[in-house]
């Protein structure tokens, strides 16, 4: 929640999002080492992974818990930010971008183990120029994708194009993680809001 000692600003709302987005990047960051086969990749290759697609993991996130809300994005259960919040924040367009990807997963009714496949997919769909085994990657990505064909195949056999739709989100989840990047960097050269130590080095190991 906003430090309720400052004043409600739009630094008082930044600040917030920041504690927020640093705190979820802890949580990805081992969430990631659940996923059978990533372990298996070199240390290297791990952070390079998630140094890429980090930002794709976290929005997908938020685009995920704001499915049910028409034009508010739920960064929190107890932290939703409106239009108006968002003009305030100067988040506009960063919102509206993620509130698109909400509407493409609402209009799938994408559930809770789609949505934690995609996730899985997103994080092994890194495309690091850094990523030293990337056949290893390609595997793991592979196994997570037949995970999502099996799962759909089990649940939906009426619906053999599910899985597709589902992946073909991706490209506009990778879109708005490019606009995020953006936003970020912008609001850090404007200065003024306080970030954390990981969150920054995360965010200039993406501008590489
Ligand atoms: C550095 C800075 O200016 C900043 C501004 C807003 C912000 O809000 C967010 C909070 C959580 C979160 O998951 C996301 C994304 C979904 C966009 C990753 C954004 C985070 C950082």
């Amino acid at each position: 929640m906003p430090d309720p000692l400052q004043p409600d600003t739009a630094q008082r709302t930044l600040t917030t999002l920041c504690d927020l987005a640093d705190r979820e990047l802890v949580v990805i960051i081992g969430w990631a080492k659940h996923i059978p086969g990533f372990l298996s990749l070199s240390l290297a290759d791990q952070m390079s992974v998630l140094q890429s697609v980090w930002l794709e993991v976290l929005v997908l996130g938020v685009a995920y818990r704001s499915i049910g809300c028409e034009d508010e994005v739920v960064f929190a259960e107890d932290f939703v930010l409106d239009e108006e919040m968002s003009r305030v924040a100067g988040l506009t367009e960063l919102n509206a971008a993620i509130s698109q990807l909400a509407r493409r997963f609402r209009a799938l009714n994408v559930d809770r183990e789609e949505f934690v496949m995609l996730k899985a997919i997103a994080l092994t769909n890194s495309d690091s120029v850094y990523i030293e085994d990337m056949d290893a990657v390609q595997k793991l990505r592979d196994l997570l994708h037949q995970g999502l064909l099996e799962l759909e195949c089990q649940r939906r056999p009426d619906d053999p194009q599910r899985a597709g739709r589902l992946l073909l989100t991706l490209p506009l989840l990778r879109q708005t993680a490019g606009r995020a990047l953006t936003t970020f960097y912008s609001i850090k050269t404007r200065g003024g809001v306080p970030m954390h130590k990981l969150f920054l080095e995360m965010l200039e190991a993406m501008m590489d």
